[in-house]
């Protein structure tokens, strides 16, 4: 089992502390050249609007955005201060716009679409880590791509995995409850959570067993360490598109090794964990197809996905929200046990997809508390984009469009969107699941701007690119709380808080550990 150094994921290894080191400041020396080289041509982006001042010439606003416990207030107050776009800095006195304006995002999103395109960095990074794969490419290769998957993740689809789902998290909730059968235990549901996550998509998706829940995996301490280790690295994606010049794949993996930096070798141990793991998926589907064995009922066409660990972030919030909130906890189990008397093959697609409170908890949860909280894109080419409030520039005037450069990186605030106060109203910071059950403001249903593909929402962003699973993992989430909920209760720990760090995902963690690595300890109790 390759396991990481213990220190290797502590919040203390940031840019400050990276330049601490000698092999650090080496790294930073070669990556502040290039980027300079980069973002020569942005000096003079949007200067009109007004945004956060800069908090440092080398980074600007970007370890603010990022910085683990600050940084989600950081993105909601820009946004809040500065409405619905904000020129904020990025490296060498770059700038970005961070926006959240609905109008402006249904723009860039979804009418035109095909002039903002994913940030070059997002799409060679995950080039370089999992191949050119839907998330990797772009243009008629992204649309080709796009297309043959769609059918897998069709409700008729998901109709026929649910009872796949319901049998994963009724292990799942065996062995939690055998944990808790005697008295309730403090738990750190993360790694549970994780492995349900990908044996739902292993099995799901692939076809493929990841092993018994019960029992550690390499892949999948691999896929939960992935987000935290990319986050950490995102100041040096500007580097990745320059990396696949290096030589082909052996010769950068030859490179990398010769790099001391535990972070980076966790992330190449992480890779090769995967691809090996991938290679023997392929070899066993190449095999049956030889076989002649059917897959159908299966997906395993959702092949070249890679599982994230999105949903299982989602499912951990959940449980988070229901310790942190006894009464919606109990109301929720009482629908629940209703709807289905602890019986699994009670539970179908339609049905828990149907319950009126569960739904509403999980709308309001991906609405607060979206997992990933900001997404890139690239203006490809010079244009203007109108604003629905409009905005008041440094020099005063009233702009009800902006103008944008080719080349501008833009920061979508998919966390801002949906705490939008002229949207959602002046509670739209509370988490309140009631909110969904009567009927929504005008300012959401009339407005035609709001274009995410979930719930007026951007938690699954809209247009071309906007995330093919959100059913699949609306299914996952329902059915997990559904089984877990009906026998087992959650409670926070007296002695520990838990806070959720900002990333590329949110992740939760012990305040005060120092630690980005993700941790959700709950006490859980078995009811009779
Ligand atoms: C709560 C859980 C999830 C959230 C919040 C989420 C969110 C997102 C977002 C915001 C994007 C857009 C990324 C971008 O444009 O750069 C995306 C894309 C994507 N998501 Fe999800 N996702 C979730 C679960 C899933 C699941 C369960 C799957 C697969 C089973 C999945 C598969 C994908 C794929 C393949 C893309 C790329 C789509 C494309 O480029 O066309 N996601 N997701």
């Amino acid at each position: 089992m390759i396991s990481a150094p213990p220190d290797i994921f502590r919040v203390g290894i940031n840019l400050p502390q990276v330049m601490d080191s000698p092999h650090g400041l080496i790294a930073f020396a070669v990556f502040a050249s290039l980027s300079g080289l980069w973002l020569a041509k942005r000096f003079s982006v949007a200067k009109n609007i007004p945004g956060p001042p800069s908090a440092s010439f080398f980074t600007g606003n970007l370890l603010q955005l990022v910085a683990p416990e600050t940084g989600r207030d950081w993105q909601l107050n820009a946004n809040k201060v500065h409405e619905g776009v904000a020129r904020i800095r990025t490296l060498f006195g770059g700038s970005a716009l961070l926006v959240n304006d609905p109008k402006a995002l249904h723009h860039i999103l979804v009418k035109d679409q095909d002039i903002f395109e994913e940030w070059p960095a997002f799409t060679a990074t995950n080039a370089l880590l999992f191949g050119d794969g839907l998330v990797a490419t772009i243009g008629d290769q992204h649309k080709k791509q796009r297309k043959m998957l769609t059918p897998a993740f069709s409700i008729k689809h998901l109709r026929g995995m649910t009872p796949l789902f319901v049998s994963i998290a009724r292990e799942l909730e065996q062995h939690i409850s055998s944990m808790v059968r005697t008295q309730p235990i403090e738990i750190d549901v993360t790694p549970w959570l994780n492995r349900f996550a990908l044996e739902v998509i292993g099995k799901g998706g692939l076809g493929h067993s990841f092993g018994k829940l019960s029992q550690h995996n390499d892949f999948s301490a691999a896929a939960k360490d992935l987000a935290a280790s990319v986050s950490v690295l995102v100041p040096g994606a500007p580097l990745t598109p320059w990396f696949k010049y290096l030589g082909p794949a052996q010769f950068r993996r030859f490179i990398l090794k010769l790099i001391p930096w535990g972070l980076l070798q966790r992330l190449v141990d992480i890779v090769n964990i995967m691809d090996a793991e991938v290679h023997k998926i392929f070899a066993a589907q190449q095999k049956a197809l030889d076989a002649g064995v059917s897959d159908e009922g299966e997906g395993k066409d959702i092949m070249g996905i890679l599982p994230t660990d999105t949903t299982s972030g989602a499912i951990a919030r959940l449980l988070h929200l229901l310790a942190l909130n006894p009464d919606v906890q109990s109301h929720l189990r009482h629908e629940v046990v209703q709807a289905f008397h602890h019986q699994d093959e009670a539970i179908d697609f339609s049905n828990v997809s149907a319950l009126p409170y569960l739904d509403a908890v999980v709308r309001e949860t991906l609405r607060v508390y979206p997992p990933i909280p900001t997404i890139f894109r690239q203006a490809l080419k010079d244009t203007v984009v109108p604003l629905l409030h409009p905005i008041t520039g440094v020099d005063g005037e009233i702009m009800k469009e902006v103008y944008i450069e080719k080349g501008t990186d833009i920061f979508i605030n998919i966390l801002g969107s949906n705490h939008h106060p002229k949207t959602w109203g002046g509670d739209a910071d509370e988490w309140k699941p009631e909110r969904w059950l009567t009927d929504l403001p005008d300012s959401v249903l009339r407005n035609r701007e709001l274009s995410g593909v979930y719930s007026h929402q951007m938690t699954f962003l809209a247009g071309k690119r906007a995330c093919i699973g959100f059913n699949f993992s609306q299914l996952e989430m329902k059915v997990a709380l559904a089984i877990l909920i009906q026998s087992l209760e959650f409670s926070l720990p007296k002695d520990k808080e838990v806070g959720w760090n900002v990333g590329l995902l949110m992740t939760p963690v012990i305040r005060g550990s120092n630690s980005i690595h993700g941790q959700l300890p709950l006490v859980i109790k078995k009811l009779d």
